[in-house]
């Protein structure tokens, strides 16, 4: 199996070099071949990117040129067995010795292992190390190492090394996920990412970058690239599942006719639609994050930070929703499925686990929502005391006189609506936290007793973003587009308004003027537009154009062959090959002869 995995993965990343393509390219090309994850996702998702964003010209001249000829294979091995989350508690410590002008690696107990890192088990023979950096006695926080972990003659991990693979997971079982422990190991000075920190030969500690949080600047590009992975990851799952339900008959409401499509019930309509809409309204909105990251890029590069901190909330609320919101959709997919949605040759357990993972690495949901949450809190300090808010912010101005938002059904209208639950939630939380500190809380027992109502404030808030930059990036792109193809996109996104008003009628109760009977003609449009889809549905997901290579699913295929690829994959398995297994010799017939 893994000799298999790193055979399709070098197929994939040398063809696609010789066809000089870029990196995202390579990433979608990858999923033809893997139905999992390649070994050699971490190497271009985070080495190769982690040595452009940490590294000093002159380092990248050395290490980028072998990374991307792929003479050096690389991972990204910053969680621990004992710390994921929390980068400042990790264990793992580099010693500048000035007389040898070299770092001394360590772990110094079996928490402080290096654990996860996808490709390290066997694959990677370097790796980026989050190390608490120290020199002169002093720590100085946790810092990027490049270090080499094997021979890249032999493979063989390098006296000091203790390297492996952690074992089967509930996915990503292709990725060779590894542990790694240092023995007094051994690195040059040059080899610590010195972009934003440097350690001179007499280990004198020089800080270069303005921001303390430059060190975490992999994790929001992959943050970034998460959001449009789950909008390709989410158009797979929905392609599979409504093609199904278009081949799929079943049940007979009407006494007299034949079984229905089971995409004509409009209970598989509401599981699905919702699907498409919010695989769309995901890729409109990563390209607008992309767009903003590479804007805050740029103000880097000339020194300002300033755009940073509302990136960083950005990135971490929107990849924590997209993937948690990909997740429970992938899921519904499959319970939309039956029984054939649980095969493994469906596709969609893979793309389960694959999208459930995302849920957690690159920084745990909960995490993420209360670092955005953080910001929020004090954005609204900030318009407190008469400061400008940032452009994500602005709808917070409207709560200042906390008057009530009159509910206004239509599409701008619920936009509007989301805002207002947005900065109703967030003026909530700062309530609550000046609540308890009054009557005798620190700020962070405060802080702590309001972070599940912080939680939702930030998802309130992503939510609102992501609804705002959906309908806005439709009217967008659409403007030149045949009135046929506006008016199905338009449905679409006023769906996915529709379908989270739903969702959130406590909220806009508790915010705006909506009242029983706005809820009433809310149900109604939304029932009306799943009707008014239903047309298009296979359409819709036959326009995001997966070739079968890519789906690979028994269930999804574009001829709609289900019942027969069904049992051609069956009769694949290996227990097929014999009509009688050796069990039944060994096991079953002695226990029948009372033998066992
Ligand atoms: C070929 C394909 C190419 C494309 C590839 C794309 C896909 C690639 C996929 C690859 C597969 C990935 C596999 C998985 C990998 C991993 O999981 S790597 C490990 C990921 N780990 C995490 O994400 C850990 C999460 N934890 C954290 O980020 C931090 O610990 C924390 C939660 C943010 C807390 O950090 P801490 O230092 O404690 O800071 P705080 O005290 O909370 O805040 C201090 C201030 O710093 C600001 N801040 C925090 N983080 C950032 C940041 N990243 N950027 C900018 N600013 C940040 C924070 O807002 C605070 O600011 P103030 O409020 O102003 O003080
Ligand atoms: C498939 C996969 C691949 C991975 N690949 C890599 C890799 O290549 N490189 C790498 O370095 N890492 C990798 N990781 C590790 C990943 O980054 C961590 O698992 C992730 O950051 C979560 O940290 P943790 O596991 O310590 O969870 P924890 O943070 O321990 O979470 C446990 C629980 O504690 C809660 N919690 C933690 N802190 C707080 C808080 N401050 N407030 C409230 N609740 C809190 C969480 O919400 C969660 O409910 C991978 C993980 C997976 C699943």
């Amino acid at each position: 199996m893994y000799g298999q995995i790193v055979r399709d993965g070098l197929v994939n990343v040398t063809g696609i070099e010789d066809l000089g393509l870029t990196s995202p390219v390579l990433q979608r090309t990858s999923d033809a071949f893997f139905k999992e994850i390649s070994p050699f996702l971490l190497h271009f998702g985070m080495f190769v990117p982690t040595i452009i964003g940490q590294c000093t010209p002159e380092q990248q001249a050395k290490w980028l040129p072998l990374a991307m000829d792929l003479k050096i294979i690389g991972t990204y091995a910053q969680t621990e067995l004992g710390h994921g989350t929390f980068i400042r508690g990790l264990e793992t410590t580099a010693t500048y010795d000035a007389s040898t002008e070299q770092f001394i690696l360590k772990t110094p107990k079996l928490s402080s292992y290096k654990w996860w890192a996808g490709g390290l088990g066997k694959t990677a023979n370097h790796c980026i190390v989050l190390a608490q950096l120290y020199t002169k006695g002093v720590c100085h926080g946790p810092h990027p190492f490049i270090v080499q972990i094997r021979d890249t003659e032999t493979h063989m991990p390098l006296p000091g090394i203790k390297v492996g693979e952690i074992g089967p997971k509930l996915g990503f079982n292709t990725a060779d996920n590894g542990f790694l422990g240092f023995e007094d190991f051994r690195i040059p000075r040059e080899n610590l990412m010195m972009k934003n920190a440097q350690v001179t030969k007499d280990g004198t500690y020089v800080k270069v970058a303005r921001h303390g949080k430059l060190t975490y600047g992999t994790m929001v590009f992959v943050r970034v690239m998460l959001v449009s992975d789950m909008a390709y990851c989410l158009a797979k799952a929905v392609t599979i599942a409504v093609r199904y339900s278009a081949v799929r008959r079943q049940s007979q409401p009407k006494p007299d006719q034949p079984e229905p499509q089971v995409l004509d019930y409009l209970t598989q309509q509401h599981k699905l639609f919702i699907c498409i809409s919010t695989a769309h309204a995901m890729k409109l909105t990563s390209t607008w994050l992309w767009n903003t990251f590479t804007g805050v890029l740029a103000d880097m590069r000339d020194g300002n930070t300033d755009t940073l901190p509302e990136l960083h909330a950005l990135s971490s609320c929107l990849k924590a929703i997209s993937t948690s919101d990909t997740s429970a959709l992938i899921e519904q997919c499959r319970f939309a499925c039956g029984g054939h949605g649980y095969m493994y040759s469906s596709n969609l357990p893979a793309l389960y686990s694959f999208a459930t993972a995302t849920r957690t690495y690159e920084g745990d949901y909960t995490v993420l929502l209360l670092q955005t949450a953080r910001f929020l809190v004090k954005s609204w300090e900030q318009m407190d005391e008469g400061k400008p808010l940032t452009p994500t912010l602005a709808y917070l101005e409207q709560s200042r006189n906390g008057s009530q938002v009159s509910w206004d059904d239509s599409p701008e209208g619920i936009v509007r609506g989301f805002d207002a639950v947005a900065a109703g939630r967030i003026g909530a939380c700062v309530k609550s936290i000046r609540k308890h500190i009054n009557n005798g809380m620190d700020y962070e027992d405060a802080w702590q007793m309001t972070t599940v109502q912080l939680v939702g404030a930030a998802e309130a808030h992503c939510r609102a973003v992501i609804c705002r930059v959906y309908r806005d990036e439709t009217a967008r792109l659409t403007a030149g587009c045949s009135p046929g193809v506006k008016a199905v996109l338009d449905q679409l996104s006023t769906l996915y308004l529709l379908y989270w008003a739903l969702e959130r009628t406590g909220d806009l109760l508790r915010f705006s003027s909506l009242s029983e009977r706005d809820i009433e003609n809310l149900q109604a449009r939304y029932e009306a537009l799943l009707l008014k889809i239903r047309p298009n549905a296979v359409g819709l997901v036959d326009a995001f154009d997966f070739r079968d290579e890519v789906l690979m699913s028994t269930l999804g295929s574009y001829d709609g062959r289900v019942y027969e690829r069904l049992m051609e994959e069956a009769l694949k398995t290996p227990l097929n090959r014999e009509p009688v297994s050796d069990s039944f010799h060994k096991y079953i017939k002695p226990m029948m002869q009372g033998k066992l």
